[in-house]
């Protein structure tokens, strides 16, 4: 049998959005809910496009829509807390990505404050306290690149993984 060395590329005109989507949705993410407070007031989203990027200084990043309503508000305030969602909060991850009143979204849990003000989720896996230090636009998008200043972990909880658009509880191994 002969092996070719190189691989089989099939040749496309170019990536349609729904096409490029649903390539996307076969990459399995964690949830999470990005919030603010300040000036800009309150504000909090769901997002799956949230990444790490350096860790000297410790450094993540956040891709938020332009378009989104509560885009001004990150932008103002300059600080947000990313909240990992734990196995639990499915509900709470659709009120956060969809069309509801930002008051309603807030009250569906209890919240707590760390450095910078944000509200950072009482029972998420894990939270990053974080100043917003550079944003670069791209396309519909804009990369928060943030530094974080305060970290706090659940270390009991279980994860949540976005795939194939559907979530799915991420069982900790528990010693026995
Ligand atoms: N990065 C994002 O902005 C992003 C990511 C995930 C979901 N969403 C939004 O959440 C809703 C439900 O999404 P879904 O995953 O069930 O189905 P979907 O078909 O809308 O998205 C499938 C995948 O494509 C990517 N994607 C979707 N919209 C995007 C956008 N505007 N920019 C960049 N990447 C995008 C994401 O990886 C997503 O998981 C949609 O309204 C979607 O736009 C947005
Ligand atoms: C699972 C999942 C994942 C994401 C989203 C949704 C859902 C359900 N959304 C969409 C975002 O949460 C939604 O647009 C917000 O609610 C902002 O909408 P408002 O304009 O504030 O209603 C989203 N938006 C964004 O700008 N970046 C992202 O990474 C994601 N990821």
């Amino acid at each position: 049998m002969t092996v070719s060395d190189k691989p089989v590329v099939e040749k496309q005109a170019a990536v349609e959005k729904q096409n490029y989507r649903d390539a996307m949705a076969r990459l399995g993410s964690a949830v999470n809910i990005i919030t603010t407070d300040g000036p800009g007031g309150r504000a909090g989203f769901t997002a799956s496009a949230v990444c790490s990027v350096t860790d000297s200084p410790p450094t993540l990043l956040v891709c938020l829509n332009r378009s989104a309503s509560v885009h001004s508000a990150f932008t103002q305030n300059q600080v947000l807390c990313v909240n990992t969602l734990a196995d639990c909060h499915e509900s709470l991850s659709n009120l956060f990505g969809g069309k509801t009143p930002m008051q309603q979204r807030f009250e569906a849990a209890e919240w707590a404050r760390l450095a910078t003000g944000s509200p950072v989720l009482t029972n998420a896996l894990v939270s990053f306290d974080c100043n917003v230090t550079q944003i670069t636009s791209v396309g519909t998008h804009d990369i928060l690149i943030c530094e974080a200043v305060a970290l706090r972990r659940n270390d009991d909880s279980h994860g949540l993984v976005y795939f194939d658009r559907r979530y799915h509880p991420l069982m900790r191994q528990t010693a026995c």
